[in-house]
């Protein structure tokens, strides 16, 4: 798994004998520096050229082969171990609605698959919007199996996915729900690296020490997408430097530190009026938001009735949840299963998901999956 936040790749090698689902390993490669510009660069000008589209397809795809045979070499498996790798590929925009809907992940799946010798599928949201649905997210139904355990419990159980994007998915009360809230870290990310080069908030101490300014969250509350009910998803397309600055120009000069108070309380309230109909309960969190201790209190302070736990303390790898979450998709998709949720994506019906990429002489045997 590659996100949104555009920090690295994440590998989670999963085991899914005997119906259970156990993380054996996991491992997080940062980006190249310049892996990562140009990724980046791709993601702020869809209009590039297709010549650097397919090369920097096949540079990303030996990095995420590299990071595979990497946790093989750690794990002592071979190839013949592993039953198939799950790969989302690199969101490089996604415009689920419009005239021509389509979401690209970047990726050269043959490269990842013969680099690896292993099995590879990908392409898992081009299904789901070819049937009308938003092709993400496609995490909630792989949560409602992790977390089936915990569902009894509470009255309600909301997993929530701080990442570039922020997503909730609602276990209960059903139906299952999943929707992305709006953003996670990508503001405060790209607003901390323009104006002193740090790629992120660690612990969110700079926003702890600012002021919130509450004109400007009321102004960042009211944009339209938070009045959109569910079905829906959004990514750096939309919220980003540009959305952000725009928003600024119309206030005086902020503080570094008042402009990422303001924006994770606004992450935190973004997110906390999503689950305001919903009886309290417990809310999971995982994600590299995780992570961001000021966030976190923000979001307790907005949902004063709930349990706000991260998924580690209930014995959940936060940081491979996602990973994981494709290790799941593929499976169903070499098992034929359907994946999406139509309640969740707004998809006409629940369809088989992934196109599936294989190398000669490699036979999947029902052992193992690994995912990045
Ligand atoms: N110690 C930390 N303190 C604060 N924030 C952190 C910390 N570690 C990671 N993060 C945040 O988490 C982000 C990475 O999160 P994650 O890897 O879950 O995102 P992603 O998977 O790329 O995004 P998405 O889920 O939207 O696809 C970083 O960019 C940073 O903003
Ligand atoms: C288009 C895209 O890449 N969407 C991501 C992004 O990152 C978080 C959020 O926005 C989520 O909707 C989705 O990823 C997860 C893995 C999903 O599909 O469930």
């Amino acid at each position: 798994m590659s996100g949104t936040s555009l920090d690295g790749i994440d590998v989670a090698l999963v085991d899914f004998r005997d119906q259970t689902i156990s993380l054996i390993a996991a491992s997080e490669t940062p980006f190249e520096p310049e892996l990562r510009s140009q990724l980046l660069h791709l993601c702020q000008n869809p209009t590039v050229e297709l010549k650097q589209l397919g090369a920097l397809s096949v540079k990303l795809s030996l990095a995420y082969a590299q990071a595979v045979n990497q946790l093989l070499d750690h794990t002592h498996l071979e190839p013949s171990d592993i039953q198939a790798i799950g790969c989302h590929g690199q969101t490089i925009f996604h415009q689920p609605e419009g005239a021509w809907p389509f979401s690209m992940q970047l990726i050269n799946s043959s490269v990842l698959a013969s680099q690896c010798r292993i099995t590879t599928v990908s392409d898992f949201r081009s299904m789901d919007i070819a049937l009308g649905g938003q092709g993400a997210p496609l995490v909630p139904p792989f949560h409602q199996q992790l977390c089936a355990h915990l569902i009894a419990k509470h009255p309600s159980l909301v997993l929530l996915n701080i990442g570039g994007i922020a997503n909730v998915s609602i276990l209960k009360p059903a139906p299952l729900r999943g929707f992305d809230t709006g953003p996670g870290n990508v503001l405060m990310d790209s607003y901390l690296q323009q104006q002193n080069g740090s790629l992120f908030d660690d612990g969110g101490s700079v926003a702890a020490s600012g002021a919130v300014n509450s004109r400007l969250l009321a102004r960042f509350l009211s944009d339209d997408y938070f009045a959109i009910t569910g079905p829906k998803s959004t990514g750096r397309e939309y919220f980003n430097l540009q959305w952000l600055n725009q928003i600024l120009s119309h206030f005086d000069p902020l503080p570094l530190e008042d402009v990422l108070a303001t924006l994770s309380l606004f992450v935190a309230k973004s997110i906390a009026a999503t689950l305001q109909a919903l009886p309290a309960g417990q809310l999971l969190v995982c994600g590299g938001g995780a992570k961001n201790t000021h966030l976190l209190q923000n979001l307790a302070q907005q949902l004063p009735k709930w349990h706000v736990d991260i998924t580690n303390q209930h014995g959940i790898d936060a940081d491979s949840m996602e990973a994981m979450a494709f290790a799941w998709l593929a499976k169903q998709c070499l098992e034929r299963n359907t994946a999406n949720d139509p309640h969740v994506t707004g998809a006409k019906q629940a369809e088989i998901l992934g196109q599936i990429t294989q190398v000669h002489n490699h036979h999947p045997t029902p052992k193992t999956g690994a995912t990045q």
